[in-house]
C-alpha cells in the first residue's frame, strides 16, 4: 500500500464493520504517512465517526487498516515485532510512553476479546505533542485507563456489558438498581405479541420482587444497564465477568509514584495518566551526544523495537511496568533536572564525537543533582571501515567514569534494547536503594 492519506482513506472506506484500525505514533518504517491535510482530516473524522471507531493520528503516524478480522495476531506481532506472544493482553495494549503510544479499537462491539476499549480508555496526550485525535461523536468523553466509567474509581471486579464496555460489578447492579427505581413513564398498555419479545415483556409480578438488582423497563427484566459510555440499551442477558482486566489489575503493582524522591512532580500534576490510575512508574531516560552521533536513529530503533521493559529487567519481578519516555537531545540543563537516566553517546567513525563524550560525562558529573545512572554507547558500529574510536578506548572510559559501556548500531538494530534495559536496571536500582532510605529515615 502506499503510504499516502489518499490510500489510507480509501481503505478505511472500503473496509468492512469488522474491520480494525490501529493507530500508532510509533515512527513506524512501514506505512509511515505524514499530518494529512484539513481536508484530509476531515474526510477521515466523518468516516470513523460513521463507523463508531476511534481512531489516534498524528504527524509520524503508522496506520494499519486490514479488512479481515483474523489477521489481528499478525498485525499486532508484526507491530510489536514478535516480543510479546499473545495479542489482546493488557500488557500489549498498555504499555506505551508518552511518545510512543498505541492505541487500539475495534469496530466490531462483539469482539472476541472481552477488554473493550473503555477498559483502556483515551490517553490525554501532553500539550507538546504534535498530535490530535479524533473521536467518534457519539462516545461520551472517556475515562482513564482501567477506571470504571462509572465511579471513576479503578475497576473492582470488572464486568463486560454485551456491548463490551466494562463496569465494576457494584457499580453495574447500582445502575440497574436505578433504572428499576426510574419512574416508568406511562405508555399505553400493549397487547402481548406472541413469540420471544412477548414472554420477554411478561414477569411474575412475585419475580420481580424478589429480584430487586434486576432494573425494569416497562415489565422487561434486565440484567445489564443501559451502558453509560456508548449508550447501548439494557439487555436481559447477564453481564459476563472481564477476568482478563480483573487479573491484569491484580498483577500491576501498586506502587505509587510519589514514593520516589525524584522528579516527578510535573508528571504528578498530570490529570488522567495512565500511571495514576494503575501506579505505574514513568521514567524518562536523556540520550545525549555530539551532532549527529544518532541520537534519534537509536530512539527511533528502541521505540519500535519494544517499548516497555518488564520482561527485560533482570531481577524485577514480571509485573514490573514502566512508561518510558525518551527525550532525544534537548536541553542538557533540562535534562539533568528531569531526567532519571542518561544515555551518552559517540560514533565510533567519529573521534571528535568521543571527546565530546567525556567533556558531557564531566558536566554530568559537576552539575547534576540527583547522580542518575549513565550508560555509554559507541554508535554505529557497523561503519567497522570508518571505525576511528576502537573498542578498548570507549571501554577504558566507561570503567573510568564507572559506568556500563556498550557499542550499538542503530542501523542493524543490534544491542538498542540492551542499551536500555541496561540503564533501566540502574534506574531501578537507583530508586530501590532510594526508597529504603527514605523507610529506614521514617522509621
Ligand atoms: N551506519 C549507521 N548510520 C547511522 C546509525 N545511526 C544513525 N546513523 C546515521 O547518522 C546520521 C545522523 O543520525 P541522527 O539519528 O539524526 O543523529 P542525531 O544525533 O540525532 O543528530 P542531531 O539531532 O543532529 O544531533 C543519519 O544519517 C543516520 O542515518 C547507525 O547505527 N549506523
Amino acid at each position: 500500500m502506499d503510504p499516502t492519506w489518499a490510500n489510507v482513506l480509501q481503505q478505511v472506506n472500503e473496509a468492512p464493520l469488522c474491520s480494525f484500525i490501529f493507530g500508532a505514533v510509533i515512527p513506524g518504517e512501514r506505512l509511515k504517512v505524514g499530518r494529512p491535510t484539513s481536508q484530509e482530516a476531515a474526510s477521515l473524522k466523518k468516516l470513523t465517526t460513521a463507523l463508531e471507531v476511534r481512531v489516534f493520528l498524528g504527524y509520524r503516524t503508522s496506520v494499519i487498516v486490514t479488512s479481515s478480522p483474523t489477521p489481528q495476531r499478525r498485525l499486532l506481532k508484526w507491530f510489536f515485532r514478535g516480543h510479546r506472544p499473545a495479542p489482546f493482553t493488557p500488557p500489549n495494549i498498555l504499555h506505551y510512553s508518552s511518545k510512543a503510544l498505541f492505541r487500539f479499537d475495534s469496530m466490531s462491539p462483539k469482539s472476541s476479546s472481552r477488554l473493550s476499549h473503555s477498559d483502556y480508555g483515551s490517553t490525554s496526550f501532553s500539550s507538546d505533542d504534535d498530535e490530535f485525535t479524533m473521536m467518534s461523536s457519539r462516545l461520551a468523553p472517556t475515562t482513564p485507563p482501567g477506571v470504571c466509567p462509572h465511579c471513576s474509581k479503578v475497576f473492582e471486579q470488572p464486568v463486560s456489558l454485551q456491548c463490551g464496555h466494562s463496569l465494576c460489578l457494584v457499580c453495574c447492579h447500582s445502575l440497574l438498581v436505578a433504572a428499576s427505581e426510574a419512574p416508568v413513564p406511562s405508555t399505553p398498555s400493549r397487547r402481548p405479541r406472541m413469540g420471544v419479545s412477548s414472554y420477554v415483556g411478561f414477569q411474575r409480578p412475585e419475580s420481580r420482587a424478589s429480584t430487586p438488582s434486576l432494573g425494569n423497563n416497562n415489565g422487561a427484566a434486565y440484567r445489564t444497564p443501559q451502558c453509560i459510555v456508548c449508550g447501548a440499551p439494557p439487555n436481559m442477558a447477564s453481564p459476563i465477568p472481564n477476568l482478563e482486566l480483573e487479573s491484569f489489575l491484580r498483577n500491576i503493582r501498586t506502587l505509587r509514584l510519589n514514593e520516589f524522591p525524584s522528579s516527578t512532580s510535573d508528571f504528578d500534576r498530570r490529570p488522567q495518566r495512565l500511571s495514576e490510575a494503575l501506579c505505574m512508574h514513568e521514567c524518562r531516560i536523556a540520550v545525549v551526544g555530539a551532532r549527529g552521533v544518532g541520537k534519534t536513529s537509536l530512539t527511533r530503533v528502541q521505540y519500535s523495537n519494544e517499548i516497555m521493559f518488564p520482561d527485560l529487567l533482570g531481577d524485577a519481578s514480571p509485573t514490573d511496568s514502566y512508561i518510558i519516555d525518551i527525550i532525544d537531545g534537548g536541553d542538557l540543563d533540562e535534562s539533568m533536572n528531569n531526567a532519571h537516566g542518561f544515555i551518552v553517546m559517540y560514533s565510533v567513525s567519529d573521534r571528535r564525537s568521543f571527546y565530546e563524550a567525556a567533556q558531557l560525562f564531566k558536566q554530568l558529573e559537576v552539575n547534576s543533582e540527583h547522580n542518575q545512572p549513565i550508560v555509554l554507547v559507541g554508535s554505529k558500529k557497523d561503519q567497522e571501515k570508518k571505525r576511528e574510536v576502537p573498542t578498548y578506548e570507549g571501554q577504558k572510559l566507561g570503567r573510568a567514569i564507572g559506568c556500563p559501556f556498550l557499542e550499538v548500531s542503530a542501523k542493524r538494530n543490534d544491542c538498542v534494547s540492551e542499551t536500555f534495559s541496561e540503564l533501566m536496571i540502574l534506574i531501578q536500582k537507583q530508586q530501590k536503594q532510594w526508597q529504603e532510605t527514605i523507610s529506614r529515615a521514617i522509621r
